[in-house]
């Protein structure tokens, strides 16, 4: 089945991280069928950097991932929405995601990245292109640590819109960070189940110390995303591979059986900075059934969760 997905990536006018992995061109059709209604509720867009520059500050300079490739991957797997998440490698500079999500007609909706002295002018600007949160970004290898205060300023700023904080940690952190995010007056996202090192126990002490957390507060919500970059021992979605990265499952599995209506799963398409090897998505879409295992927890996980959050006055 030809998509124009399939097209080979390139990067206009940047070098690319040396070692870097383009996303898989010409992905499979998943066996498993997406719910009518089905969000990719984490993906990005990067560039094209001729067209969008990657910011100065970057750590990684990847291939191009353009909206329109992002939009043929979406039809091609079968979802009808994407939240488009603003990659580092673009900075504070969110025009490339808003471009998205202009182009998008509504079908998609935005998570920005934003300095403390952006004005209520901008913030009402990307709330009416279709921005619902903010990322705060904690993981070191790929951002340099903000001031808590410019933290403070930027959730003062979003509050009235009723947007979400989006938060990206790595497990070993979420200690120090804990009393922090509790202390955020407005919803908040976890990235990547707060990524576990899932070669320990789904049932020992960190994990159960991240379930501690989700049921600290009723607002926090997990994304069950990105198998492939938690993954110890595979095997890879990838040669048709339809039991893909089965050490992860029981943790996820954990979260979405406890916490059934406030979970997200999305590709993280185009899945930055992999270095071991880049999924095919079609079979990446396997991975729901395995930890969404009947089709209620499906809908909510896919279609009931995400449209709450992100487009809560459809139908
Ligand atoms: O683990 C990562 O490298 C990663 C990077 C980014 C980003 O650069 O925005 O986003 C993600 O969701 C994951």
């Amino acid at each position: 089945m030809a998509t124009s997905s399939e097209k080979a990536p390139s990067s206009t006018g940047f070098e690319k991280t040396p070692g870097w992995l383009d996303w898989y061109a010409g992905p499979s059709r998943p066996q498993f069928r997406l719910p009518e209604g089905a969000v990719d509720a984490h993906c990005h867009v990067f560039g094209p950097g001729e067209e969008f520059p990657y910011a100065p500050e970057r750590k990684y300079t990847p291939c191009d991932a353009s909206k329109d490739q992002l939009f043929a991957l979406r039809n091609h797997l079968g979802f009808t929405r994407n939240v488009v998440v603003q990659a580092t490698c673009h900075g504070a500079d969110n025009t490339a995601m808003v471009d998205a999500l202009r182009a998008s007609g509504g079908l998609a909706r935005g998570v920005a990245t934003l300095r403390p002295d952006v004005t209520d002018a901008e913030v009402r600007e990307l709330h009416e292109e279709g921005v619902r949160g903010v990322r705060f970004n904690f993981v070191k290898r790929l951002v340099d640590a903000a001031p808590r205060q410019h933290l403070w300023d930027v959730v003062e700023k979003i509050a009235p819109y009723g947007w979400h904080v989006v938060v990206y940690f790595e497990a070993a952190d979420l200690a120090d960070l804990r009393d922090f995010f509790l202390s955020i007056p407005v919803p908040l996202v976890i990235d990547h189940m707060g990524r576990p090192d899932t070669a320990k126990d789904p049932e020992g002490p960190d994990f159960e110390a991240f379930l501690n957390f989700m049921r600290a507060r009723p607002d926090i919500w997990c994304k069950v995303t990105c198998p492939e970059r938690l993954s110890v021992s595979g095997p890879p979605a990838l040669d048709g591979e339809r039991a893909a990265y089965r050490d992860v499952v029981p943790f996820a599995r954990r979260v979405v059986e406890e916490f059934p209506d406030r979970v997200l799963w999305g590709t993280d398409w185009p899945h930055p900075n992999l270095t071991d090897h880049m999924p095919d998505d079609g079979l990446l879409v396997g991975f729901v059934p395995h930890i969404a295992p009947t089709p209620e927890l499906q809908r909510k996980l896919l279609v009931d969760n995400p449209t709450r959050l992100y487009w809560p006055d459809a139908n």
